[in-house]
């Protein structure tokens, strides 16, 4: 029998159209949601996320500052955009695309933007907080894929999850979104012995890795629910997951599509952190 399609794109809409009437509620009383996008260089990937960021606010009705820096910008002058954003009150949310051009150091970016404002949950602080069970915002990526697992209704207590990839923005926030809900949580990267055997044992498997096609249909389980993270670019200009879909679709449970899956949920989550950092 062939997997169910997880559809990101619909569930996406849905958080965004619930997020519409939070923000008419903010703005009649006086608050309108703000979220400062910084983009340094001309990345084409990074580019297309901004779009689309760009298009979601417009619909959610979040205002959305741009700032694009050239790719030679110093690290002194990001940090006093950012400085100065941190300052204004009519800037709720902060995002720096990444990755930065190597110039400058992404960790003292990252720790520069006030963790009320990092949309993102990239400072170290939301980080923390996320790990011992406090109030915080989650990295968006990890938030839409456990808000993906809820909205299908995939019972996680007891389960055993697998993640591929051990990234401080996707693998390890996963893992810790999928403790909290009571799986049985494994991490997996390139030095991992028997990859496939501990991919099988997956009743949720997470590909987060950013190699087209590497998880394969021998690495899943009859029935397994497959979450595809990766966003790899074809030279053909496709996008293409890091699941071969066409493989797994085969022997899964549940699979997320790519492009469709993950990737506006992601979106759906910043517009959702924007909301909240707004509201405070
Ligand atoms: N849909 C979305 O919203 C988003 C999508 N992405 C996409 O997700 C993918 C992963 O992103 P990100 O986490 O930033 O990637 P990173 O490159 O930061 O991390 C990749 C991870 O995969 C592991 N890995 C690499 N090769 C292998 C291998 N042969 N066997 C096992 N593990 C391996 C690495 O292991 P090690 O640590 O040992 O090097 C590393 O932990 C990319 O395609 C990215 O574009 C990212 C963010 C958001
Ligand atoms: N500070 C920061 N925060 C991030 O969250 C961040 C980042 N930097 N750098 C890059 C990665 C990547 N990422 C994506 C998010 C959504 C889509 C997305 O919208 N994808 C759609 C559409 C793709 C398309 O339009 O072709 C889809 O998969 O269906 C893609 C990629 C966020 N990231
Ligand atoms: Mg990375």
């Amino acid at each position: 029998m062939q997997a169910k399609i997880i559809d990101g794109k619909a569930i996406a809409r849905d958080i965004k159209e619930e997020l519409r009437v939070e923000v008419e509620r903010l703005k009649a009383n006086g608050t309108v949601p703000t979220l400062a996008v910084v983009l340094v260089g001309g990345d084409p990937a990074s580019a297309v996320y901004v779009k689309n960021k760009k298009a979601a606010c417009a619909h959610v009705g979040i205002r959305s500052l741009s700032y694009e820096l050239p790719a030679d910008t110093t690290e002194a002058s990001l940090l006093e955009l950012v400085e100065e954003l941190n300052s204004r009150q009519d800037v709720h949310g902060i995002l720096v695309q990444l990755p930065l051009p190597v110039q400058i150091d992404e960790d003292k970016v990252l720790m520069a933007i006030r963790p009320e404002k990092d949309v993102d949950g990239f400072h170290p602080m939301n980080v923390g907080n996320l790990s011992i069970g406090r109030p915080g915002f989650v990295s968006c990526t990890p938030a839409g894929i456990l808000e993906l697992l809820k909205r299908t209704g995939i019972q996680l207590k007891g389960k055993k999850c697998v993640i591929v990839g051990r990234s401080n923005i996707v693998g390890k926030p996963v893992a810790m979104l999928l403790l909290r809900e009571h799986a049985t949580v494994t991490i997996c990267h390139s030095r991992t012995e028997d990859l496939p055997g501990e991919c099988r044992q997956a009743d949720v498997l997470v590909a987060a890795v950013g190699i087209p096609n590497f998880i394969k249909g021998s690495h899943v389980k009859p029935g397994a629910v497959v979450i595809d993270v990766g966003i790899n670019r074809l030279a053909d200009g496709k996008l293409c997951g890091d699941v071969d879909y066409v493989e797994c679709l085969e022997v899964a449970g549940h699979i997320t599509p790519v492009p469709g899956g993950v990737g506006p949920m992601t979106i759906a989550m910043l517009m959702k952190n924007c909301v909240e950092a707004a509201s405070k």
